[in-house]
């Protein structure tokens, strides 16, 4: 599903933000990319969207070359691949079900395909009754909980979450937690960048540690390790 083979990024200066990474994700994998900030945790999901390109190496994802995946490909490749970050990214100005919606109308998803997954999604996120709300009228897990959907909408093989749980309590953390779990019993490939120890070490799935861009530990059931 994801092979990283011998790859690196540099930036301008400095050392390299992915030193020489090698590994595999098969499909159906739920995993945790942990590390100090800075270790290339980020790079790595930006590598995955095609965001970035390697300085060197091979990333394959769902069978396809990224290096050599022509720029008007681009977009198709990034439909199979549903994303979160930390802080939301909601559209300010819409509510649930638009924000949701959009990631359909942007790929011309018809209307009668948009209103059937739309609360469809948004019930698998427990919010089909918020769904004329605006973002700002909603907490911090709902909001996330409206990212999410937003990310599953399309139906997209592999979900990359960056820090999800970064501005949330711990309650809205284990909630957003268990549906990303669900999500991958579904069948969805799950990677999750995070520093939250706790629920690295309650979920008991595979931990790849980075520091300075290297892989120091991948681990089947991995623990938080601090550096
Ligand atoms: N656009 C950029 N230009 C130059 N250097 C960068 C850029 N983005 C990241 N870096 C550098 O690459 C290295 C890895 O950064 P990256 O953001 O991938 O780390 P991270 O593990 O995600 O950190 P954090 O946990 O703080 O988000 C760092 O040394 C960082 O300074």
């Amino acid at each position: 599903m994801i092979t990283l083979d011998s790859v690196s990024k540099s930036y301008d200066k400095g050392q390299p933000a992915i030193n020489n990474i090698s590994l595999h994700i098969d499909k159906g994998e739920f995993v945790f990319v942990v590390g100090n900030s800075g270790s290339g945790k980020s790079t790595l999901i930006k590598l995955l969207l095609k965001e970035l390109d390697p300085t060197s190496g091979t990333i394959s994802v769902n069978g396809k070359v990224l290096n050599r995946l022509p720029r008007r490909k681009i977009s198709k490749y990034r439909r199979g691949v549903g994303v979160v970050f930390q802080d939301f990214r909601l559209l300010k100005d819409r509510n649930v079900y638009e924000n949701v919606a959009f990631a359909q109308r942007v790929i011309e998803k018809p209307n009668r395909v948009i209103k059937k997954r739309v609360p469809e999604v948004l019930t698998l996120v427990g919010l089909a009754d918020k769904y004329r709300s605006r973002p700002k009228e909603l907490s911090g897990g709902e909001q996330q909980r409206v990212a999410l959907a937003r990310a599953l909408v399309n139906r997209p093989d592999i979900l990359l979450a960056d820090e999800p749980t970064g501005n949330l309590d711990p309650k809205n953390s284990n909630e957003i937690m268990k549906l990303l779990e669900e999500i991958n019993a579904r069948g969805t490939t799950v990677l999750v960048v995070t520093h939250n120890k706790e629920i690295v070490n309650a979920m008991k799935k595979r931990v790849i540690r980075l520091r300075k861009g290297v892989i120091i530990s991948d681990e089947k059931e991995g623990v938080y390790v601090e550096d």
